[in-house]
């Protein structure tokens, strides 16, 4: 049954202490009196009935008392096992605050402790070594649900943390149900245990996943093909999001099953489509064109490469340029310096060279180099007089105040872009960058932060280019109407959306996206965009028509209030 978004009714065959220990229907001091007597619950509860505002404020206080980011996460991670109605409730109110607790920059902390904070399993877990049972293990846990969405890891590069063996998918799944209106129990969050590479973890006698270096090769893909096989096979409509795999992994699974499947890798495709938005902002503010910026971008693996793609692609659809000439505006650096012609072959360069991506060396004959003959960010920057700088390396303090005086020099308002996650990880603090530049800076970070003050004193507010902001609108997009496919169409429909509700058009002073506070709404209109278009080029329902995608995304909605429950021996159970 869809619930409907006000006073969605259930029946419920558990009762008592079952009732109260599902996380799905457990209202703890909100059951009613009539609720309490039909469920067995009247013993079980205080006298008191709540209301969800009371519940609220009451598991707010307890929040506040808990003094440092990680606690508080830990905090909110119980409530989750209790409560996905009062969890949700609570950080649908406070989401400016409460989205960094549960997200980056909190989540890496928590993910790199997972297993000494472990205390309830979360979604699906499908390990290597047990994978002769994986089609009963993922029945198991998906019995009687409506799966739309999954959300799948195999923790190689999670965040900028690197191989963390296990976790991340929960994350992403509730920021679809906190942002993308995502009903909880029609998604679900996948471990895909391939063992780590990670020695602390490996050496670490508490570590909950398989103690077992990392499967590569065939077996790797033997093994995932199984798992996304399950998923066609009986969710054949869901959507499919990979996060945090290795780079080279990334970019081969989607593209084995992008035409299988609906299929989105959000460190690629969720992360371009994000910094498209945050660019078609900048370029309004300074008047230009895309075609018209030299973009650096620091950083070539999944993030890197979704952003130079969706960037060039951008560029060919906005402003008719081939592939190749748009191309050209674009610099790559890796931990190797300039991707150039003779940097060597790699499974990644390969492909960026395919695309045009890899930079002529006679161009760059005489450039200052490293005895390894590399150039560098610096050298880079003053040859080509970037007007976007882009950091997805993982590199903290990369863009020093040298690189970005030397860019400021070559245009008026540099564009800075520092996305690497979590916090302390960013190329540029965005106070360092809007003080090197004199305000002039269009910034945007992939964490949180302050404002910074304009040489005005004005507030400059630091936008979060995060793809957190535009893949719980893709995916809700996708899924309301059935997309059989994630097209590179449907995510630029997506990333134009997000661009034009920037508060930098209507004010070149305020911050290139909007405030993640807003993100339920703006990602609403994401998902029309995005099903629209999908509806355009034939890859939705048959039944869909552009003009009622409204109306009927409203209806799918997902919001976290109380439904009223009716006692059925027949009715739900988890
Ligand atoms: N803001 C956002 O929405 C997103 C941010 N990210 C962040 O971007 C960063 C990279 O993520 P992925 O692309 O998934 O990682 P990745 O491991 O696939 O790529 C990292 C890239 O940075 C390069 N690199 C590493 N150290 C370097 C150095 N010292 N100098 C120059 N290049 C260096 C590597 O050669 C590689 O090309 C992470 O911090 C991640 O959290 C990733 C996805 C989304
Ligand atoms: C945001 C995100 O997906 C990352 O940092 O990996
Ligand atoms: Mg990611």
């Amino acid at each position: 049954m869809v619930p409907k978004v006000e006073n969605p009714e259930f029946r419920v065959a558990l009762r008592g202490g079952a009732l109260l220990g599902s996380p799905r229907f457990n209202k703890g001091t909100a059951f009613t009196v009539e609720e309490r007597k039909a469920f067995g619950l009247t013993g079980r509860l205080p006298s008191r009935v709540n209301t969800l505002d009371e519940q609220c404020a009451r598991a707010w206080d307890q929040l506040m008392t808990r003094e440092t980011p990680i606690r508080k996460n830990s905090f909110l991670q119980s409530l989750k096992d209790q409560n996905w109605v009062l969890y949700y409730s609570l950080i649908s109110k406070n989401l400016r605050e409460l989205v960094p607790i549960i997200y980056t920059p909190t989540e890496a902390e928590a993910i790199s402790n997972y297993s000494h904070l472990f205390r309830r399993s979360e979604g699906l877990y499908l390990t290597f070594c047990d994978q002769d049972t994986m089609e009963e293990d993922f029945l198991e846990q998906t019995k009687g649900r409506a799966i739309d969405l999954v959300v799948c890891s195999d923790a190689e590069a999670i965040l900028g943390i690197g191989d963390q063996g296990v976790g991340i998918s929960a994350a992403k799944s509730a920021i679809y149900t906190l942002i993308g209106h995502i009903d909880p129990i029609k998604s679900l969050p996948v471990t895909l245990d391939v063992g780590t590479d990670n020695e602390d973890l490996l050496n670490d006698n508490l570590y909950v996943g398989w103690p077992h270096r990392r499967v590569r090769g065939e077996e790797y893909d033997q093994f995932i093909d199984k798992f996304v096989q399950l998923v066609r096979k009986y969710f054949p409509h869901s959507l499919l999001h990979f996060e945090d795999f290795g780079v080279t992994n990334a970019q081969r699974l989607l593209a084995r099953y992008r035409d299988q499947h609906a299929c989105f890798n959000d460190d690629i495709q969720g992360t371009g489509a994000v910094t498209l938005s945050c660019i078609m902002a900048a370029v309004g503010v300074t008047k230009s064109k895309l075609c018209d910026q030299r973009f650096i971008i620091y950083g070539a693996g999944s993030a890197g490469l979704g952003i130079a793609h969706q960037l060039r692609d951008a560029i060919v659809s906005t402003d008719n340029l081939s592939p190749a000439e748009a191309a050209k505006r674009f610099y790559l650096i890796d931990k190797h310096g300039l991707i150039k012609e003779s940097l060597g072959s790699s499974l990644i360069r390969d492909s960026l060279y395919e695309n045009g991506f890899v930079r002529p060396d006679e161009e760059w004959e005489g450039a200052k180099t490293n005895e390894s003959g590399e150039v560098g960010l610096l050298e880079v920057v003053k040859r080509t007089k970037p007007t976007v700088l882009i950091g997805c390396s993982t590199h903290a303090g990369a863009f020093t105040e040298e690189v970005v005086k030397a860019m400021a020099e070559g245009c008026d308002r540099p564009i800075i872009l520092p996305l690497s996650n979590p916090s302390k990880l960013v190329e540029v603090d965005p106070a360092d960058a809007n003080k090197w530049t004199e305000g002039k800076a269009l910034i945007a970070t992939g964490s949180p932060f302050p404002p910074t003050k304009m040489p005005n004193g004005k507030d400059y507010i630091i936008a979060e280019c995060n793809n957190a902001l535009i893949y719980p609108g893709l995916g809700f997009g996708a899924m309301i109407c059935q997309s059989r496919r994630m097209t590179d169409d449907m995510i630029i429909a997506g990333a134009r959306r997000l661009a034009s509700l920037s508060p930098a058009l209507e004010d070149p002073d305020n911050a290139l996206l909007p405030d993640f506070g807003d993100a339920p709404g703006i990602n609403f209109e994401v998902a029309v965009a995005v099903a629209e278009q999908a509806i355009e080029e034939g890859s939705a329902g048959v039944d869909w028509k552009k003009e009622d995608v409204r109306e009927r995304a409203k209806e799918r909605k997902w919001q976290p209030i109380y439904g009223e429950y009716v006692y059925d021996p027949e009715g739900e159970q988890a």
